[in-house]
């Protein structure tokens, strides 16, 4: 009898494994349809023995102490800040857009002051920010949003960014310093060996059974366990009940060059060319050298294995009506990116992921003192005399 059988090897899945195996002593069955674990931030080597990543680039960047030290009991961190350049009237010219961006592209040399009134000028006032078109133009006005972020946004998620909530494009700033970062937070960091072995760490454990290749539904009634943790699309557990969910997939093109750098920056994104968003230079984030180099283009498209889910209205109503079902199943947990249909960053996701083990841990005290005989007090007086041993790591 396992404890708990957790559905999906990726971030939630794993650290909810690891916390409950070894902070609990509960014993967990991880299952995952893929041959791997480490779900999306899956890294290898390739056949030139490269290091990449197999779904896309995973930059790991937080500002949450607890998630950077909680991620660094199974890795050393190599720093890393990411930067970005965007392909854009023939120039690759910085994104986030910047007091370079403007100036290169304006073929113009204004200070801070006056990039900010220029952007000030361009501005459209938008009295109430709704979609990912109103937080652009009323930064940068409609010229800028049209050369960086309209086409890449259509491409990206199959909409215009005024059929967008307003948090996908908010995810990307503004400045007019010359700070080149694509993140600003705290911790910035890539796992020293990468994100497999990070995830290899976390996983091995006397009570962890790990099981590859295994769509859940094989197992589930053959198999028995107390709770279930799913982390699969939430749509997809309920059978599709109130309809499907719409989810953003990818499709990822590698090719390994016979040079030892290809791109200006570690990733360039193409707004208004190519039907692919942007190319990857996996080198360039893990440090790694070597002769050739290996890079990776995203093609967005509509089906295929689910990425994103879009943030839009009528999405998160529907996705609502699981949210309650899920609500009211007792028993299973719905935690991560697609069991709780949110674009969450992996930081987040570790955050949800181990607010639950909180949540878990806390019912399991509650069942086990509630079980206490009531009428000796005994128990009681003993927590007085001994002090509990503190937990171990
Ligand atoms: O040039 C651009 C860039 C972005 N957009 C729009 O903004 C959306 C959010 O962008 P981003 O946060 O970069 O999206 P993503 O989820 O793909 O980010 C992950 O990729 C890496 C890294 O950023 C790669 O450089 C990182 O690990 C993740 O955060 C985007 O969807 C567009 O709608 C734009 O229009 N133009």
């Amino acid at each position: 009898m396992f404890d708990y059988l957790i559905v999906g090897a990726g971030f939630a899945g794993s650290v909810l494994a690891e916390r409950l195996a070894t902070r609990s002593n509960k014993k967990v069955l991880i299952v995952d349809k893929r041959n791997h674990i480490a779900g999306n931030a899956y890294d290898h080597y390739n056949e030139d023995g490269i290091l990449v990543h197999k779904y896309g680039p995973h930059i790991f960047h937080t500002n949450a102490k607890d998630v950077f030290e909680y991620l660094s009991n199974f890795t050393d961190w190599r720093p890393y800040e990411h930067w970005v350049l965007a392909s854009v009237d023939g120039q690759h010219v910085p994104i986030p857009i910047n007091l370079d961006t403007i100036n290169k592209l304006y073929g113009t040399n204004m200070t801070s002051f006056e990039v900010d009134a220029f952007l000030e000028s361009l501005a459209e006032e938008i009295p109430v920010i709704k979609t990912s078109e109103d937080v652009v133009v009323s930064k940068v006005g409609r010229e800028l949003y049209e050369k960086f972020f309209r086409n890449y946004t259509r491409k990206q998620w199959g909409l215009d960014p005024s059929e967008l909530d307003k948090s996908v494009t908010s995810r990307v700033p503004t400045r007019t310093n010359r700070d080149r970062r694509y993140f600003t937070d705290t911790y910035q960091a890539m796992p020293l060996h990468g994100y497999t072995k990070m995830f290899e760490k976390m996983l091995d454990h006397p009570n962890i059974k790990v099981m590859l290749n295994t769509d859940y539904h094989e197992i589930v009634n053959m198999i028995p366990f107390k709770e279930m943790i799913f982390t699969g699309p939430v749509d997809e557990y309920f059978d599709y009940k109130f309809g499907k969910l719409p989810y953003r997939s990818l499709e990822f093109k590698h090719e390994t060059l016979n040079k030892e750098q290809h791109l200006e920056a570690p990733v360039v994104n193409y707004p208004n060319e190519h039907l692919y968003t942007r190319i990857t230079e996996f080198k360039a984030l893990t440090g790694q050298t070597h002769p050739k180099t290996s890079i990776v283009y995203e093609y967005p498209k509509a089906e295929g294995d689910p990425y994103y889910p879009i943030p839009r209205l009528e999405n998160a109503e529907l996705y609502n009506k699981y949210k309650k079902l899920a609500d009211e199943t007792p028993n299973v947990h719905f935690v991560g990116r697609l069991a709780t249909y949110k674009y969450y960053n992996m930081d987040q996701v570790v955050a949800q992921a181990l607010t639950l083990y909180k949540k878990l841990t806390e019912k399991g005290e509650e069942a086990q003192k509630a079980k206490k005989p009531t009428i000796t007090g005994s128990a009681s007086i003993i927590d007085k005399l001994v002090p509990r041993a503190p937990a171990k790591e």
